[in-house]
């Protein structure tokens, strides 16, 4: 019976989460949404994390999804929940973190919740309540230029205000280092009575402490680097194993436009066979452009089965449509369907790896792909894992996929994630 559970406000932060859990000895089932929650498969789990296409929904859709995950979660035994987001804390000036967590609160009965989205193994750290992205405040980071949601200020706090009823209270680095009595009794402390709490924390000894402090609440929410103070009932859980094997067609579908995935894009133009999506092509037919695409798969695996090739939509920021032509839809929108129709004609083409980069675009093509849940396999860089997936369409195949945070994992990832599959 699983005894946490996880709502993830998008697919690859789900995917980050779970294979952390997986790591701290948790079985760990990722979900595709509230009814992909089997109960059944559950009672098998120690976790069940709910990926969520969250992030930039609207508010209302926003908090909705994340009640329904919140409900299968409980019906499946979960007693006690992880609200994760972003560690850039991605949110636009209404939501979603905010009323996310307001709702998730009440749902729970709680009066108060710790806000964590420190990561110091991918670089976050928080520090006087202001987040920091490799040592730059957020908002002189690479974030600030994030298509669907820039990041302006470096201040939890003034971020989540405008976004929650609660008031929001911040907890120091000195708290934290005074041990987990010391912060327990900071977060029980009256005063901190029906607040959401931004907790400073640099290291991942930091974060054990949190979760140290924390364990009694019904309710926390984070990033992933939270789950790593966390204990499993058993050490050394089984990964999936691949579904694919060794020559099997593989592509890089990369929708992200984040700096890291530039830099890994760079360096796949360099050693793959690639096309960029073309915007204006897309508007005038879709569908026939991504046939070409998809043939031009095809023939790359007769030429080379060992360079999947790579299909990329950014690799230079000048190429972020900031204003959408009048009466046409969004460049992002484009992509991502462009990307999510050539995942499922590759799969029907006979493609059993596919490394997705990028959270909105990794939640395209998994619902695209009609897949219900993920089985989490070998891990590639912090944050990023080899999951297993049967999909929905074509008949119901196999297949692995890599669902990569747009700032997530080392710049030769498109050419040796390959090597993990084994
Ligand atoms: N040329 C472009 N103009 C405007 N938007 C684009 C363009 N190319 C890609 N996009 C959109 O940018 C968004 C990138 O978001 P996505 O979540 O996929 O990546 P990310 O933000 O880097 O990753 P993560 O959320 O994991 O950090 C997608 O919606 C994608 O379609
Ligand atoms: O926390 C992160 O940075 C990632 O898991 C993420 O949410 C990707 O979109």
């Amino acid at each position: 019976m699983p005894t946490l559970g996880a709502i993830a406000d998008d697919f690859t932060g789900a995917t980050d989460l779970a294979t952390m859990l997986v790591s701290r000895g948790f079985r760990t089932l990722v979900a595709i949404g509230a009814d992909a929650v089997d109960p059944e498969a559950s009672a098998e789990a120690d976790a069940v994390v709910v990926a969520l296409k969250s992030r930039t929904a609207p508010v209302e859709e926003a908090v909705a999804d994340s009640l329904a995950a919140l409900r299968a979660l409980r019906a499946a035994g979960c007693r006690r929940y992880y609200f994760k987001y972003c560690s850039t804390f991605d949110s636009t000036p209404r939501g979603n973190i905010g009323p996310v967590a307001d709702a998730l609160l009440e749902a729970v009965h709680a009066d108060r919740t710790v806000v964590v989205p420190a990561f110091p193994a991918t670089g976050r750290t928080v520090r006087d309540g202001l987040l920091y992205v490799h040592g730059e405040p957020l908002d002189r980071s690479p974030m600030r230029h994030h298509p669907l949601t820039p990041m302006t200020d470096a201040s939890l706090a003034r971020l989540l205000r405008p976004q929650t009823r609660h008031p929001v209270r911040q907890i120091p680095l000195a708290t934290v280092r005074a041990g987990a009595a010391e912060l327990r009794a900071a977060v029980d402390a009256p005063e901190a009575s029906g607040a959401l709490l931004v907790v400073d924390a640099e290291t991942d000894d930091d974060l054990r402490t949190v979760s140290a402090a924390t364990a009694h609440l019904g309710l926390v929410t984070g990033a992933a680097g939270l789950a790593l103070g966390l204990t499993g009932p058993r050490p050394g859980a089984a990964r999936a194993t691949p579904a694919s094997s060794p020559g099997d067609p593989a592509a890089v579908l990369s929708g992200s436009a984040s700096s890291t995935t530039r830099a890994q894009v760079a360096h796949g133009r360099a050693h793959l066979p690639h096309r960029k999506l073309d915007v204006a092509a897309l508007r005038r037919d879709l569908p026939a452009t991504v046939a070409g695409l998809a043939a031009f798969a095809r023939e790359q695996w007769r030429l080379d089965p060992a360079r999947p090739p790579l299909f990329y939509a950014v690799d230079d920021l000048a190429d972020l449509e900031r204003t959408t032509p009048p009466g046409e839809a969004p460049a992002s929108a484009l992509i991502e369907e462009a990307l999510a129709a050539l995942a499922v004609a590759l799969v029907d083409d006979g493609a059993r790896r596919l490394l997705v980069a990028g959270g909105e675009t990794s939640g395209a093509v998994v619902t695209a792909l009609e897949v219900r849940g993920l089985a989490i396999g070998a891990p590639l860089a912090p944050g990023v894992t080899w999951a297993r997936a049967e999909t929905g369409t074509g008949g119901g195949r196999n297949i692995d996929l890599a669902l990569k945070s747009g700032n997530f994992g080392g710049t030769d990832i498109f050419t040796e994630a390959w090597s993990a599959l084994v």
